[in-house]
């Protein structure tokens, strides 16, 4: 792909771990610009990756063909007034990261017929290690989708869906959920902490497991449930834990939990349009 100038409109976790990927990957640092109103977000930014930065999205978004907007959905409305005007006289590529906030949103407040890339990343991204979930509404053309999968691509793999309708349900799944996996490993390190091991003991032995028990997710070709029995043995220790879990209602509390992000989703859209 000859590379496009890209504006990042927010510069804070999300886009830093993008750009992060994007220069680690070798993309030439003058096709970064980003706009951030805070001083400290874009010294930041500059010293750590060589780009140029500003205050306004108007500024950032001069002589860029991608803008990747990578603000909070709260003022994603409030942005776009201010943008729209150059939207609708140099037509660029507006790909969004942020959640809840639909394609025809950001295309209306943009002053519509845009082409619109909707993702949604997640924090492993900062390692090259996260999953992106892609839709591309009907202006999108190839060329444009695989720019959008070649940006998201830098954060690790991505998924194109179809249906935007199932983006709430990436976000609750993939979007949020290292924070899931994060409350695992506190939970974990607690409870070891309260059989009586070493705090900092507990916290290497859960850190561990959940690395080395995703790599074997990643890598084994197995599927969890058979990865899972395999720790099991009859009667023995896994198997008490795996009681206590199913009987405790684990996987209901887990379907609720993600229904409940899958929901806040929703309710992001409608009161941020
Ligand atoms: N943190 C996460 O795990 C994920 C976040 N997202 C989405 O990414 C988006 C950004 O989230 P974070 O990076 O975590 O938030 P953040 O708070 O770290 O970054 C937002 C940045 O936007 C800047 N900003 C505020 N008003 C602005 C304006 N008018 N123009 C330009 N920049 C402005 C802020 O100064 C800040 O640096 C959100 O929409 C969120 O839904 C998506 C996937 C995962
Ligand atoms: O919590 C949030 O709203 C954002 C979207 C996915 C992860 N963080």
């Amino acid at each position: 792909m000859s590379t496009p100038t890209i504006a990042f409109i927010g510069g804070g976790n999300m886009a830093r771990s993008l750009i992060a990927g994007l220069i680690a990957r070798g993309t030439d640092p003058a096709r970064v610009r980003v706009a951030d109103p805070s001083d400290a977000q874009r010294s930041g930014l500059e010293s750590e990756f060589g780009i140029a930065t500003f205050s306004t999205a108007e500024a950032a978004t001069e002589g860029a063909s991608v803008w990747m907007f990578a603000v909070k959905p709260q003022v994603m409305k409030g942005v776009c007034a201010d943008l729209a005007g150059r939207a609708q006289a140099t037509r660029p590529l507006a790909v969004s990261v942020a959640a809840g906030i639909t394609s025809a949103q950001l295309d209306g407040w943009l002053g519509g017929g845009l082409p619109v890339v909707r993702t949604m990343p997640n924090t492993p991204a900062l390692l090259g290690a996260g999953i992106t979930g892609l839709y591309a509404n009907a202006r999108v053309d190839a060329a444009q989708r695989e720019i959008a999968d070649t940006v998201l691509a830098t954060a690790g793999e991505t998924v194109w869906i179809d249906d935007e309708a199932q983006m709430d349900a990436v976000t609750a799944v993939s979007g949020s959920g290292p924070a899931y996996v994060f409350l695992l490993a506190e939970a974990m390190q607690d409870a070891g902490t309260a059989q009586g091991l070493p705090p900092e003991t507990a916290r290497r032995l859960a850190t561990q497991t959940l690395l080395g028990a995703s790599r074997m997710l990643a890598e084994s070709g197995e599927t969890a449930d058979v990865l899972r029995k395999r720790v099991t043995s009859p009667n023995g220790t896994t198997h008490a834990a795996i009681e206590t879990f199913e009987s405790g209602g684990l996987r209901a509390l887990v379907e609720a939990a993600v229904a409940a992000a899958a929901k806040r989703g929703g309710e992001l859209s409608a009161a941020n349009d």
